[in-house]
């Protein structure tokens, strides 16, 4: 208990006092539990491992690959006064990797649960779906890139759900300089936090909130809004920077079930569906469908 209380004092005043991270760092005091850290930083190293045992003409051309090109080892060694100009650290590519798996992975794979369950759950929108499907495969042979970009239906169907399930339901902004807003002095240095699920889910903004309404994300309806009212891969230069590489796995992972699979509710499944009380979309309990195949 006093370990908990500890751990949370530590981390509101790192949120109050961002330069306590490095000074904690130094003590060796991490704000992440040891082991899962440990877990990410070993799987990281087995494939740097593996990639440095392929010939160069064998490596695949990926993200990892070319953060490790650009690997600079002067800047391994380099002490606190040294100039180096060019290329990333190993420190740096490992955190890297192991950000862009943490981030990439579990916002994804939940939300196309969430989108999943909203179907399940609002059979006709997911008949409209199934209808959109069917009539890009008459047009178009197979599912590829090309033919995901033309289902605006779904399209819909995973922005509302973006909308009632964002995966970081809160961003922070540290402000540059002394700032008024409508009337409210933001002094510099201030933390300052988007309560991305609160304005999700403002019924001024979005009558019905809890309502899955796809049809709040036609053109004509997205044109008319705010656009900061809608903020689920944040925005602005620190905008997600694998928002494009997220909206075409979850085009085309669903585009994929429901070619060949209808979701319906099970007696197992939670509705309406339980959040955890964290920052992003982990469900609590985890989620139960049926999956039937469409004749
Ligand atoms: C449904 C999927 C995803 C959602 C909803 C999501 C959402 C977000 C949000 C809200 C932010 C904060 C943006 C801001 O502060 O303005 C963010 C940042 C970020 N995301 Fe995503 N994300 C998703 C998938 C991914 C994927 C697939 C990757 C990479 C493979 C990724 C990599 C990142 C990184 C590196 C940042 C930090 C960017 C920066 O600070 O400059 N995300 N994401």
């Amino acid at each position: 208990m006093l370990f908990t209380c500890v751990l949370v004092l530590i981390n509101i005043s790192t949120v109050l006092f961002p330069s306590l991270f490095g000074i904690l760092e130094r003590f060796g005091i991490t704000l992440f539990p040891k082991k899962a850290l440990d877990y990410f930083k070993e799987a990281v190293d087995s494939v740097i491992s593996m990639r440095e045992g392929e010939s160069n003409g064998t490596r695949p051309v990926d993200l990892l690959q070319l953060m490790l090109q650009a690997h600079n080892e002067e800047l391994d060694k380099k002490g606190p006064n040294d100039v180096v100009k060019h290329g990333i650290s190993s420190m740096e590519f490992k955190g890297n990797a192991i950000i862009l798996w943490v981030v990439g992975y579990e916002t994804t794979a939940n939300t196309i649960s969430l989108t999943a369950y909203n179907l399940a759950v609002n059979q006709e929108a997911q008949g409209k779906v199934h209808a959109e499907i069917d009539a890009l495969l008459k047009k178009r042979e197979k599912l590829d890139y090309d033919a995901v970009h033309d289902l605006p239906y779904l399209d819909m169907c995973i922005s509302e759900t973006l909308r009632m399930y964002p995966a970081a339901t809160r961003f922070d902004r540290i402000c540059k300089e002394d700032t008024e807003v409508k009337g409210l002095h933001i002094p510099a240095g201030m933390i300052v936090s988007v309560p991305v699920y609160a304005i999700h889910h403002d019924a001024e903004l979005w009558p019905e909130p809890e309502k899955f309404k796809p049809e709040r994300f036609t053109k004509e309806e997205k044109e008319s809004r705010d656009p900061y009212a809608y903020l689920p891969f944040g925005a602005g230069p620190r905008i997600c920077v694998g928002m494009r590489l997220a909206q075409l796995e979850l085009k085309f992972a669903l585009a994929k079930m429901l070619q060949k699979f209808r979701f319906v509710t099970c007696d197992k499944t939670v509705i309406p569906v339980r959040l955890q009380n964290t920052l992003g979309n982990q469900i609590e309990g985890g989620l139960f469908l049926k999956v039937e195949a469409r004749t």
